[in-house]
């Protein structure tokens, strides 16, 4: 899985950290994590950040994108407006599972200053390896991709059966 990473100054500790477990894993992964200048006060801005990393997954040159700040909510508002990009705010590992078998979440958002390592490759491994579940999440994907576009979620159908039973 070719997956691109990016943090801001209270995320780059962790960046790191998952670069050597995704190198473990043998993933393909694309820093576009950077240099937030050197010494102990340098800073930079998450948008900066979060960009160039949504719009590889938008654009389909990674298939996945990691955003680490401290609380991991800059990175996932500004993920989220680029297009074509899901991405998820996630603490636990039941947030991972959901974002990705419900959500088809292509961006998962960390908070560096809020979760112990443990936590974080629990959190990652999840996310990573589970698949999304389609049927009705797919309708609600579509119907995401719709409000996107500029377009009424409710203009989105596809005259699935299960629709009904399933609410
Ligand atoms: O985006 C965030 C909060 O919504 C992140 O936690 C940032 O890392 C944080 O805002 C950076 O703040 P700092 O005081 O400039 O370190």
């Amino acid at each position: 899985m070719r997956v691109a990473i990016a943090a801001d100054h209270r995320g780059t500790d962790v960046a790191r950290q998952i670069q050597g477990w995704l190198e473990q894993q043998g993933h393909a992964f694309i820093a576009i994590t950077g240099d937030c200048g050197v010494g102990e006060n340098a800073t930079c801005d998450y948008p900066d950040k979060a960009y160039p990393v949504a719009t590889a997954v938008g654009e389909g040159d990674a298939d996945r994108g990691i955003l680490v700040c401290g609380s991991g909510i800059g990175m996932s508002i500004a993920a989220n407006k680029v297009k074509g990009v899901r991405a998820a705010l996630v603490c636990d590992e039941v947030g991972a599972e959901l974002s990705r078998r419900h959500n088809d979440a292509n961006v998962l958002c960390l908070a560096a200053d809020l979760m112990s390592p443990r936590q974080l490759e629990r959190v990652l491994e999840v996310w990573l390896y589970t698949e999304f579940e389609g049927g009705r999440h797919a309708r609600r994907v579509r119907k995401i991709s719709a409000i996107e576009a500029g377009r009424s979620p409710a203009d989105v159908t596809d005259g699935e059966v299960e629709f009904a039973a399933a609410e």
